[in-house]
C-alpha cells in the first residue's frame, strides 16, 4: 500500500498549477513558485483514502498556509472527474470537498469530539449534532469552502489559514454567548496546528434552508422598479424599503450584542491620524493599479482628512468588517448576518482590531448603491433608468439608516449624525471596491468609480 506521505510528496508538485484555478485561492495576482506540505492527517484509510493537508504556498517572498482535502481511490467516479488534480503512484488524487461519500466523515468526527493527529474536532458546549449525513458543497462564489449536511448543518472550511482563533468563530461564539438572534447557531469547530499554535480550520453552524440572501432580494426589487418606470417606488410590487429598515435594525442589534459581549473603547487622538493615513495609503496603492481613480484623488483626500474633525467620543468595538448585501440572509424569522471574517484581502491584524461600527453601516450603504447601479451596466447612461437607480438607492439607504437608528448602540445612535465619518468610510470602501473590481470583475469597475464621482461632488447623503 502507498504511504500517504509519499503520495503527498508527489502531489504537491501538481499544486502550483492547480491552486490558481480554484475560486477560493486568494493569491491569483502572482505565480505560485512552490508548494510544501506542512502537515498531513489521514482521516480515512484504505481505498478510498481521505487526507487533510496543510500546505505552505510560496509566491516569491510571500508564504501562506492553505488547507486542502484530498481524496484518492483506484477508480475515480465520473462525477468527480472535474476535481482531479493528478495521478500519483498510479492513484488518481482529487479535491475531495465534492465527494459526498467522504466528507460526511468530517461531521462524524465533530459529533465524536475526535482528535486525530493535530486536528481537534469539537461540538460547542450543549450543542446537539447528529452524524451519518452526506454533504454537498455550496456552489456560490466563495472565499472558503462550505459543505451542507442534509438540511441541518453547514461546515465552513477556511482555506487560507491564520494562527489563532478565526474572527468568524470568535465573533459567532461571543454573539451566541449573549443570545444574539441575528446569527446562525454555532454548533462546532475544527482546530489544527500552525507552526505550534492552534488555528481554526472549520466552523459548524445550523443551516437555514429557507434563507435568501439580501443581494438576490435587493436586485429583484431594483428590477421591479425599473420594469415599472411610471409607478412610485412604494407602489411597486417588490419594494425593499421595509426589508432595508428591518435589516438596519438587525445590524444595529448585532453591534449592540458585540459591544455587550466583548466591550468597546473610545478612540484616542492618534486613532484618527492612523485611520486617515490608512485611507490615504490605500488610495495611493489603488491608484497605481487603476490610474483612472487619480482624477478623484484630491477630493477623496479632503473627505478622508475630515475624519480628524470627528466630534464627540467615537466608540471602537468588534464589527463585522465586510458587510454587504451578500452577507445577510433573510429567513422566515428575520435577517441573519454571516461571515464575520472581515475583508478577505485585509491583513490578519486588521481583521481582529476594534473599529467604528459606522464602517459596517458604510459597507451596507455601498451595497445599496451597488444593487441599484449594477443594473445600469451596459445601458449606455439611459437617464430615466439612472434616475430610477438613484431613487431606489436613496430610498433604501435612508430606510436602512432609520432601522439602524432604532436599535443602535447608544455610543453610535443615528449614523446620519456622523456625516463626515460615514462619508469617509463609504469612500474608503469604494476605493477598496475599485481594486476588487479591477482584479475580479473589470466590467463592474464603473460602479464604484461612478459612486466616488457622485459622492465627492456632494450628491449623496444617506
Ligand atoms: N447558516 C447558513 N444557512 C444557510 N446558508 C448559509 C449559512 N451560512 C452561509 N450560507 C450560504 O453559504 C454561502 C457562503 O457563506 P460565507 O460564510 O459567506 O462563506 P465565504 O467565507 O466562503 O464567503 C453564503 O453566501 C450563503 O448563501
Ligand atoms: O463576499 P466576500 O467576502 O468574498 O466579499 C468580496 O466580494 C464581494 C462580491 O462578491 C465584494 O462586494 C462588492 O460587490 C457586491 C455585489 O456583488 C456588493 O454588494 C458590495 O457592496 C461590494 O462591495 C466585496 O467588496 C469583496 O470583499
Amino acid at each position: 500500500m502507498t504511504d500517504p506521505r509519499d503520495l503527498v510528496g508527489a502531489l504537491v508538485t501538481e499544486l502550483p498549477e492547480w491552486l490558481p484555478t480554484q475560486r477560493w485561492f486568494a493569491g491569483k495576482d502572482r505565480p505560485v513558485t512552490a508548494v510544501r506540505p506542512l502537515s498531513t492527517t489521514v482521516l480515512l484509510e484504505g481505498d478510498p483514502l481521505l487526507l487533510h493537508l496543510v500546505v505552505e504556498v510560496e509566491q516569491d517572498d510571500r508564504r501562506e498556509p492553505y488547507q486542502l482535502l484530498i481524496g484518492s481511490q483506484a477508480h475515480l467516479p465520473e462525477y468527480l472527474g472535474s476535481s482531479w488534480i493528478g495521478t500519483e503512484r498510479g492513484l488518481p488524487c482529487y479535491e475531495a470537498a465534492g465527494d459526498a461519500d467522504l466528507t460526511g466523515t468530517l461531521l462524524d468526527l465533530i459529533v465524536e469530539d475526535a482528535r486525530i493527529g493535530s486536528l481537534r474536532f469539537a461540538r460547542e458546549p450543549g450543542a446537539q449534532v447528529r452524524g451519518g449525513l452526506r454533504a454537498r458543497p455550496v456552489t456560490a462564489e466563495q472565499s472558503n469552502t462550505s459543505l451542507v449536511f442534509g438540511h441541518h448543518y453547514i461546515l465552513k472550511l477556511f482555506r487560507k489559514l491564520t494562527p489563532g482563533e478565526n474572527p468568524d468563530l470568535r465573533l459567532h461564539r461571543a454573539l451566541h454567548g449573549v443570545g444574539c438572534t441575528h446569527i446562525a447557531e454555532l454548533l462546532g469547530s475544527i482546530t489544527g496546528d500552525l507552526g505550534g499554535e492552534p488555528a481554526t480550520i472549520g466552523m459548524l453552524q445550523k443551516f437555514v434552508p429557507d434563507a435568501v440572501d439580501g443581494w438576490a432580494m435587493a436586485t429583484t426589487s431594483v428590477r421591479d422598479l425599473m420594469a415599472d418606470p411610471e409607478l412610485p417606488p412604494d407602489e411597486v410590487g417588490g419594494d425593499f424599503a421595509g426589508e432595508a429598515q428591518r435589516l438596519g435594525q438587525a445590524v444595529a442589534s448585532v453591534h449592540s450584542d458585540l459591544r455587550r459581549a466583548l466591550g468597546d473603547e473610545i478612540a484616542d487622538e492618534g486613532e484618527f491620524d492612523r485611520t486617515v493615513k490608512a485611507m490615504r495609503d490605500r488610495l495611493d496603492t489603488v491608484i497605481r493599479a487603476v490610474p483612472a481613480l487619480a482624477e478623484h484623488a484630491t477630493a477623496l483626500r479632503a473627505a478622508f482628512d475630515k475624519v480628524r474633525e470627528a466630534r464627540g467620543p467615537v466608540s471602537m468595538q468588534y464589527i463585522h468588517g465586510d458587510l454587504h448585501l451578500g452577507q445577510v440572509l433573510r429567513t422566515v424569522t428575520g435577517w441573519l448576518l454571516i461571515d464575520f471574517e472581515g475583508e478577505p484581502a485585509a491583513p490578519a491584524a486588521e481583521r481582529v482590531a476594534l473599529r467604528s461600527p459606522l464602517r459596517d453601516v458604510a459597507g451596507m450603504l455601498r451595497s445599496f448603491d451597488y444593487a441599484a447601479h449594477q443594473m445600469l451596466i451596459g445601458q449606455d447612461g439611459d437617464p430615466k433608468l439612472t434616475e430610477r437607480a438613484l431613487e431606489w438607492a436613496r430610498r433604501n439607504r435612508s430606510a436602512f439608516c432609520d432601522g439602524y437608528a432604532k436599535a443602535a448602540p447608544d455610543t453610535v445612535g443615528d449614523p446620519r449624525g456622523h456625516a463626515d465619518l460615514l462619508r469617509a468610510f463609504e469612500l474608503d470602501k469604494a476605493v477598496y471596491e475599485v481594486a476588487y473590481e479591477h482584479a475580479n470583475r473589470p466590467e463592474w469597475l464603473t460602479v464604484p468609480l461612478t459612486s466616488i464621482a457622485r459622492i465627492t461632488a456632494g450628491g449623496e447623503q444617506p
